[in-house]
């Protein structure tokens, strides 16, 4: 691992453990998010289980979460049963100066745990921090959409919202990457988006969309590691708080 990338996963690991400290306590339905940085959401929740006797149920986002928490030995939930939740804890690709995130290609489980629960806190890295959403964030905002609709949705984002999409293909395998519900993705470039909103109306009323990658007004609370050994905290209200 090179020096960078040493700090970028210091700084992750420090965001995920301070939101753990901060929003966890005993008896909680927590959501769990994907990603790279909520590996380390997990590692804390196990410490803590190991530490202090934690006892909370898990409701996991995807393959690799539900694995993290069972691997982990957390008590594994499920939404049909344990709706609301008390927080959800999740990464972000990109998360704007309002606290509106670009999420990845697990959008749609996240998004129905975040929009179930009491609060919704995000966990990144300083690289994820940015003014506006796709200033930052190059690859585009991800869309889960049906298989069989797939061009029809990407002609018509073309042609009457000016994206630029881009069928996610697999690394292993030749053809599209499929998602944990069996769809595909589309990596739409809208640019810089002042009014992430409009975006996410305008996309999620297309047929054959199941769900977008833009997660707007949601958030409770963000921690973002530093790459100086420390972490940031902005809330909702626009509150920044610089932990050392
Ligand atoms: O589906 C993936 C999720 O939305 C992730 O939370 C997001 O892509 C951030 O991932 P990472 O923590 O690896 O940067």
């Amino acid at each position: 691992m090179s020096g960078t990338e040493a700090l970028i996963e210091a700084a992750k690991k420090r965001a995920a453990y301070a939101a753990v400290d901060e929003f966890i306590r005993d008896g909680m339905k927590v959501g769990v998010g994907s990603g790279s940085t909520v590996v380390y959401v997990v590692e804390r929740l196990v410490q803590r289980k190991n530490e202090e006797g934690l006892n909370i149920t898990c409701i996991p986002t995807s393959f690799q979460s539900l694995n993290l928490i069972n691997d982990g030995g957390l008590n594994l939930g499920d939404l049909n049963r344990h709706a609301p939740l008390d927080v959800s804890i999740d990464g972000a690709d990109e998360c704007d100066e309002k606290l509106n995130l670009i999420k990845g290609a697990a959008l749609t489980l996240e998004k129905i745990n975040v929009f179930n629960s009491k609060l919704f806190v995000v966990v990144a890295d300083y690289r994820k921090e940015s003014k506006v959403l796709g200033q930052k964030w190059k690859k585009g905002v991800p869309i889960e959409v049906l298989p069989l609709a797939w061009r029809a949705v990407s002609n018509y984002i073309v042609e009457h919202l000016h994206g630029k999409p881009i069928l996610r293909m697999a690394v292993a395998k030749a053809g599209p990457v499929v998602t944990d519900n069996g769809n595909f993705i589309l990596d739409v470039d809208f640019g810089e988006m002042a009014d992430p909103l409009k975006v996410l109306t305008d996309v999620n009323r297309i047929p054959g969309v199941l769900e977008t990658g833009l997660f707007v007004d949601m958030v409770e609370k963000a921690f973002f590691g530093t790459a100086d050994g420390g972490y940031v905290t902005v809330d909702r209200k626009g509150e920044r708080k610089v932990f050392q």
